[in-house]
Parts: structure tokens; sequence; C-alpha cells
């Protein structure tokens, strides 16, 4: 039987607990690979009655979570509860959330799961907790560093991918004026690296199409509307083009988006966090994954947040974990064979 994909519990408090539910239900009609949660039992059995969802659920161990998915929904304890009422985070949020997150990542590098599934996190309570990170994509580095040669934290790449577009951010969850001091051709060369070989790996594309944006307006506008394309993204494009690697830019940010320029390249290279992700998430939301890429196992999420004004509604939408949860087993299929 092939391992189970691992999911967090996310934020208590967020619609992450009702998703998990959902996607369970929907897993013979989406033909979804089993997985199971890690995450204190009681509170989904309070969030499913709350939402008069009829999901069995089974305490297991990971090494019997494939084998009960088909009747029940798996979850594997975190030694830790869960009261946060839907919608309203308490103090055992950001405990839990971060318990989950580092025991399913133990149970990849045990060979217990294939792949790593997170849902949302609410990056401001875990903030306030004394949370050092700035989301997922940064703490999963830190924890993946044991699995690293020399013990130091990989460069994680936060990718969304969806049919219609796939971008990546150069610099992740930086404050805007960071993160243009933090823009360096270095980064933009590692990054598109890391690009390149994930998509050639896991997702069969032999000569990946790499289209970097600029920073500026109009890209530029030949230096007469800032600099940074010529000292750091031109360099590093043509580095790139030295390797072999098909990069082409830079390319102005506000036409790289329209239907005929998407069908141009596989991913979309952009400069900073909202120039990659308001573009997916205007025409994807619904389906778009978050893939760290860059780490020594599989992680993927959904693209949206914890939705706090609308946990325990009903009305929470589960197809963006339920394409994540898809996604981790097709990136995680070559690994384990
Ligand atoms: N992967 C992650 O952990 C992740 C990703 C994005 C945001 N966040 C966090 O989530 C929190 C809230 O962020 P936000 O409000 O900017 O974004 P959000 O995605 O939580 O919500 C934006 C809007 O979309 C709606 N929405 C989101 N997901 C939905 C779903 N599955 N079905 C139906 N409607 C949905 C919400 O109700 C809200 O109106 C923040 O603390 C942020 O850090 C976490
Ligand atoms: N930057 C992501 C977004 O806006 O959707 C989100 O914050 C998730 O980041 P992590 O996966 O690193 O938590």
């Amino acid at each position: 039987m092939p391992l189970p994909l691992v999911l967090t519990l996310g934020e208590p408090a967020g619609i992450g607990p009702e998703l998990a539910l959902l996607a369970w239900l929907q897993r013979s009609a989406e033909k979804l690979p089993a997985f199971y949660l890690r995450g204190d039992i009681e509170l989904l059995r309070k969030r499913a009655a709350q939402l008069q969802l009829n999901v069995p659920l089974a305490e297991v161990t990971p090494q019997h979570a494939a084998s009960a998915f088909p009747e029940a929904l798996p979850v594997v304890p975190i030694g830790q509860p869960a009261t946060a009422a839907a919608g309203v985070p308490d103090g055992t949020s950001a405990a839990a959330a971060i318990a989950s997150i580092r025991l399913a990542v133990e149970d990849v590098q045990a060979g217990r799961a294939s792949a790593v599934v997170t849902n949302p996190i609410a990056k401001s309570v875990l903030y306030q907790a004394g949370f050092a990170h700035p989301g997922h994509t940064e703490f999963l580095a830190e924890l993946a560093a044991s699995q690293c040669p020399d013990q130091r934290a990989p460069q994680p790449v936060m990718m969304l991918w969806s049919a219609a577009l796939a971008v990546v951010p150069v610099t992740i969850h930086r404050p805007l004026r960071d993160a243009i001091t933090d823009l360096s051709s270095e980064l933009i060369v590692s990054t598109a690296r890391i690009v390149n070989a994930a998509l050639r790996r896991h997702l069969a594309i032999a000569t990946p199409r790499l289209a970097i944006s600029g920073l500026n307006p109009h890209a530029g506008e030949d230096g007469g509307l800032g600099t940074e394309e010529q000292t750091i993204i031109t360099p590093a494009i043509e580095q790139l083009r030295r390797e072999g690697i098909d990069a082409r830019g830079p390319l102005p940010a506000d036409t790289l988006f329209h239907d005929a320029a998407r069908r141009s390249y596989d991913c979309a290279l952009c400069m900073y966090h909202d120039q990659a992700l308001i573009p997916i998430k205007t025409l994807a939301f619904d389906r778009a994954v978050n893939v760290t890429l860059g780490l020594p196992f599989v992680r993927t999420s959904p693209d949206h947040g914890t939705a706090f004004d609308i946990a325990g509604t009903g009305r929470a939408n589960p197809s963006s974990l339920i394409e994540a949860l898809r996604l981790a087993a097709r990136m995680a299929a070559p690994a384990r064979s």
C-alpha cells in the first residue's frame, strides 16, 4: 500500500479542520490519495458536529492511516489539545499549529508519510506567540536542515501552481522596502535553478521556460524608471542562459499575465510577493496550490489563508486543498519509485 500523505491541522480556529473533513468526504468522487491529519481528534469531532458533517474519525498511528482511510478520516495525535472555536483563535492555537507542522515533517523524514500538505496558519497569531519564521516556507526549510549534508537550511522557493499560471516570488515574506534591498543577481539565479530542476523532476517539463519579471514600471524603461533591471536582473538572466536554462526577460510585470503571454512560459519568476501572488489568486483562487521547492521532501498547501470570517459557517470551499493533496501525491511519486 502506498504511503499516505500527512495533512497538518493549520490554525485550529481557521477553516483548515473543516477542509480536512470536506476533502475526506470527497475522497471517492475526487479519487484522492490517502491522507491523515496530524491534529486533535476532539477538535475535529466538535467541528464536524457544528457543521453537521457525517465524518467517522479514527485515531491511528501513521502506519495504520492508509488502511483506515477508506472508512474514516485518520487522525494521528499531536500531544497537544486544540480548543479554539471556529473564527476565534485562543491560547492553544499557536502551540497546536506548530506541533502539527513539526510532527508532520518528522513523519515524512522517518518514511511514515510520502509528503506534507499544510493547512493554513494565521501568521499574526503565531508571531504573537513568538514564532520566529515568516511562514511555513521558511520554517520548513529550518526543519529540513537536519537532512542536508552540512546541516544548513536549504533555500526554500515558494511556487504557486495552477493550470492557468505558475508563479514564484524571488523575495518571499518581506516588507516591500526590504524585498527591494534583498534582491540580488545571486538570489534570482539560485531561485531559477531550483525552479528549473523542480519543474523537470517533479512536473515532467523537459525544458522549462522561465519568464523573469522586471521590478520597476515598464521593466525600468531602459534605466529611465529604475536601474535594477540593468544592474541585477539582466546579469542574472545572462548567467542562467549560459547554464542552458531557458530564462527570458526582464519582462514588464503588467503585461506578463494576459492569456497570450501566459502561454509563452511555464513559470513566471517575480521580484516580490504580491507581484506574483495577485495574478494567480485572481485567476485561480479556488484551484491554485502553494508548493515549496528546494526542500528534501515535498510540501504543498492550498493557496488561501485561514478565512476566519467564514470558519465554521459551512461556506469554505475545499477545492484548493483537494488540488494540493493531488499535486503532493504526483510530486512525491517519482521520489518513491
Ligand atoms: N498557507 C498558509 O498558511 C496561508 C496562506 C495565505 C494566508 N495565510 C494567513 O491567513 C490569514 C488570513 O489571510 P487573508 O484574510 O489575507 O486571506 P484568506 O485567504 O484567509 O481570505 C481571503 C478571503 O477569501 C475567502 N476564502 C479563503 N479561503 C476560502 C475557501 N477555501 N473557501 C471560501 N472562501 C475562502 C475568505 O473568507 C476571505 O474573504 C493571515 O494570517 C495569513 O497569514 C496563510
Ligand atoms: N505567501 C502565501 C500566500 O500569500 O498565499 C502564504 O502566506 C503562505 O505562505 P507559507 O506557505 O510560507 O505559510
